[in-house]
């Protein structure tokens, strides 16, 4: 059976779109100083910048891991200004062949930030070239084929690699080991995304009240850059439908004009548990039959609806499938059927794609 389709929204997908590259650059903040809600990371990074500029020299190589949208390339950008000095930008998928990488790293000048977006997505031999480019600021690069061939060494300037991933896992352990600092993002607490709020509105020159920034917050899924989106949405709203102030009762009445709930879930999210628990009685249901039911492609709900749903202890990967947890069918207005607790007995596992 074909549920009804669900078309999914982007305002709350975590990935970039390159159509907001412009917006989100306005939007980014500049210094450390500026860079809110990850004071660990902040401070332990301010330490290590500190530390080389003090030495006049080029920072260690820094890896920076956590899911899209938390401020990964922002921070990158933050590195080089703090250092102040040039960044280049380029990403794993981009960089197949070594000899793209090496045309990269021999154009660098000394002390330059080289962020590599997608690390975890390098070709193996463009992988090996870093490593050496990384400790001994050396590529060889290898000229004729077979029995000939032979390897030139070339000297590249001391730079600083900054790495992103989503993750950090697939990197193989002697890329990990190359970096002299590895910051770990975590998901934004709900006071910081207020703050993150207000500074942006104050660049967009929006009216928002604290009221309006906390409602907002609420619903952006712990992360920056649905936060700013979202508020872009809501300013549109408060231009065109109330007196251009956001304050809480605007917030609540756009976003729920664009079917993003109290605590951030979209309509394909609530798709999923509602197929989950109406139709399946809970599950353990697979993913695919849960696609199918909702009328999405697989690795849509696998990558945009279930991580937030996991996240928020709504539904459980299990070896048998899906699960919904009592706290999902209360989200649905539901009574968990009795005993549904005891779904955790099957116990949330490991597996990467368990119910297919
Ligand atoms: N700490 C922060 N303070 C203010 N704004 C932030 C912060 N972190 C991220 N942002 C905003 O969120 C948006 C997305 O950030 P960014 O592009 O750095 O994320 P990312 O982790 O690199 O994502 P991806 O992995 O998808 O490239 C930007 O507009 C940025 O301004």
């Amino acid at each position: 059976m074909t549920g009804e389709p669900t078309s999914v929204s982007d305002l709350i997908r975590p990935d970039a779109d390159p159509n907001e590259r412009a917006a989100e650059s306005a939007l980014r903040p500049t210094s450390l100083a500026e860079f809110e809600g990850q004071p660990r990371v902040s401070d332990q990074l301010g330490l290590v910048l500190e530390a080389a500029r003090h030495r006049e020299a080029t920072a260690d190589h820094v890896l920076l891991s956590g899911p899209p949208g938390l401020g990964k390339t922002t921070l990158a950008m933050i590195i080089a200004a703090e250092m102040a000095a040039p960044i280049r930008i380029s990403s794993g998928p981009a960089i197949q062949h070594a000899g793209d990488l090496a045309a990269i790293l021999s154009g660098l000048v000394e002390g330059e930030v080289f962020f590599l977006d997608e690390i975890h997505r390098m070709s193996r031999p463009a992988e090996e070239m870093l490593y050496l480019a990384m400790e001994d600021f050396r590529v060889d690069v290898v000229v004729g084929k077979g029995p000939g061939a032979t390897a030139i060494p070339i000297e590249i300037p001391p730079f600083t690699l900054v790495g992103a991933t989503t993750r950090a896992g697939l990197l193989p352990g002697p890329l990990r080991d190359r970096f002299g600092f590895t910051a770990q993002l975590d998901f934004y607490d709900t006071t910081a995304l207020e703050h993150i709020l207000t500074r942006s509105a104050g660049l967009l020159g929006a009216r928002l009240r604290a009221e309006g920034a906390a409602e907002i917050a609420r619903r952006s899924r712990g992360t920056p850059r649905i936060a700013n989106r979202l508020l872009r949405r809501v300013r549109d709203y408060a231009q065109v439908r109330a007196d251009g102030v956001i304050t809480r009762a605007v917030a609540a009445r756009a976003l729920e004009l664009y079917e993003v709930d109290e605590i951030g879930l979209d309509r394909l999210d609530r798709a999923v548990l509602d197929a989950v628990c109406r139709r399946f009685g809970g599950g353990p249901v697979g993913l695919s039959t849960i696609a199918v039911s909702v009328g999405e492609e697989r690795e849509t709900v696998e990558e945009v609806a279930e991580p937030f749903l996991v996240r928020k202890g709504y539904l459980m990967r299990t070896p048998r499938g899906r699960v919904a947890t009592p706290a999902a069918w209360r989200h649905l207005g539901l009574a968990p059927p009795a005993g549904s607790s005891s779904a955790a007995d099957t116990g949330p596992d490991l597996f990467e794609d368990s119910g297919s």
